[in-house]
């Protein structure tokens, strides 16, 4: 059986956002919970990966962890390498916490469709391309983790020197905006509403 374990950021500054993102709200639920509900409804387990300062105010049902010592702080890939050292599994499905459109059913059919043999599989549609919406194979996590110890910490170089299939975000929602991520407040209000 295929062991898959959640991923979910929530460590980063938010400097953009001016208060931390997993925090913030829509539809009467914090950004993170909307993002651990979607992760939940196709993982085994789900792990949040914060900061230190930020520990105390998620839930106490979940779990969460910090960044490894050695890369705190120093973007996703950090997130998502400590995920990986903090939950062993075969694949991992990494979702930010600052795309809160994205529910169970868009995981679901991201699970769907991903090949399977791919070391990462992710989204792109004519916005661009959608790279923490993805399932990672374990297989990628020594090479992560020396790209790391290189400083390297760039997702797209990381992604473009694996074999990573990307998916057209329209097989999954055919809204673009359901797959944006929110930096500023602006983000949440701008454009397609619609229900959301
Ligand atoms: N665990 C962890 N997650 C991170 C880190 N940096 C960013 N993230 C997460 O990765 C996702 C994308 O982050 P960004 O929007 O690029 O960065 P941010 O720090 O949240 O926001 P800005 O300060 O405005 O750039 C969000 O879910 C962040 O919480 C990090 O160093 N560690």
């Amino acid at each position: 059986m295929t062991v898959l374990v959640g991923i979910l950021l929530a460590g980063g500054l938010s400097r953009r956002y001016g208060s931390p993102k997993a925090f913030a709200e829509l539809e009467g639920e914090l950004f993170y919970e909307r993002a651990y509900n979607a992760l939940a409804a196709v993982c085994d387990d789900v792990v949040i990966i914060s900061r230190p300062e930020l520990m105390e105010r998620f839930s106490s049902d979940a779990e969460v962890v910090t960044d490894l010592d050695w890369i705190e702080g120093q973007g996703p890939l950090a997130g998502i390498l400590s995920g990986m050292v903090a939950k062993r599994a075969d694949k991992y499905f990494v979702l930010p916490c600052d795309m809160p459109y994205v529910g169970p059913a868009e995981t679901a059919r991201l699970l769907d469709l991903a090949d399977n043999a791919s070391d990462i599989t992710a989204l792109w549609n004519t916005v661009g391309k959608i790279p923490l919406f993805s399932i990672w194979d374990k297989r990628v996590k020594e090479q992560l983790q020396q790209e790391l110890e290189a400083g390297q910490f760039r997702v797209m170089k990381f992604m473009e020197k694996v074999a990573t299939e990307w998916i057209d975000s329209s097989e999954i929602h055919e809204e673009p905006l359901v797959f944006r991520n929110v930096n500023q407040p602006d983000d949440q209000m701008r454009g397609w509403q619609n229900g959301h």
